[in-house]
C-alpha cells in the first residue's frame, strides 16, 4: 500500500500552496501551484503542474510547474516521508529557469533551492 501518496493539498514555509489532483495508476499526476513569492514583479496567478511519482511506500517524485505569469519553469524533485507523528512531509529540491533575451546572461538564469512541503 501507499504510505505517502502525493495527492492532496500542500504548503511550504514560504507560504506557497500546491494541490496535487489524482495520482494515476502509472504514477502520473496533475496539479496546481500558487506561489507566495516570485523573482518577477508580475502579478502571481495559479499555475499548472505535471509530474510523476513512484508507487512505493515512500515515493520519489518529480514535477514541473509552467508559470503562467512569467516566462519561466520550475522543476521539483524529492521524496515523500512520514514524520515521527506519521504525517506526510515532502523533502524537495528545485531549479527555477528564467528566460533571457541575451545568451550572455544564460549563466545567471537558473536558481536552485530546497524546500519542505507539509499537508495543508
Ligand atoms: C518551494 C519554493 O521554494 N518556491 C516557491 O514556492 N516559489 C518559488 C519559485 C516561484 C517562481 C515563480 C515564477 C518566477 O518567479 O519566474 S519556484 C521555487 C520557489
Amino acid at each position: 500500500g501507499q504510505k505517502c501518496n502525493l495527492a492532496g493539498q500542500w504548503k511550504n514555509d514560504l507560504g506557497s500552496e500546491m494541490t496535487i489532483d489524482t495520482v494515476f495508476k502509472n504514477g502520473t499526476f496533475l496539479g496546481k501551484y500558487l506561489t507566495a513569492v516570485s523573482s518577477t514583479n508580475k502579478t502571481i496567478v495559479l499555475s499548472p503542474l505535471i509530474g510523476y511519482q513512484q508507487l512505493t511506500d515512500l515515493p520519489s517524485f518529480g514535477f514541473t510547474v509552467k508559470w503562467l505569469f512569467s516566462n519561466s519553469i520550475t522543476v521539483f524533485t524529492g521524496q515523500c516521508f512520514l514524520n515521527t507523528s506519521g504525517q506526510r512531509v515532502l523533502q524537495t529540491s528545485w531549479l527555477l529557469r528564467s528566460e533571457t533575451q541575451d545568451p550572455q546572461n544564460n549563466w545567471s538564469q537558473t536558481r536552485l533551492g530546497y524546500n519542505i512541503f507539509y499537508p495543508l
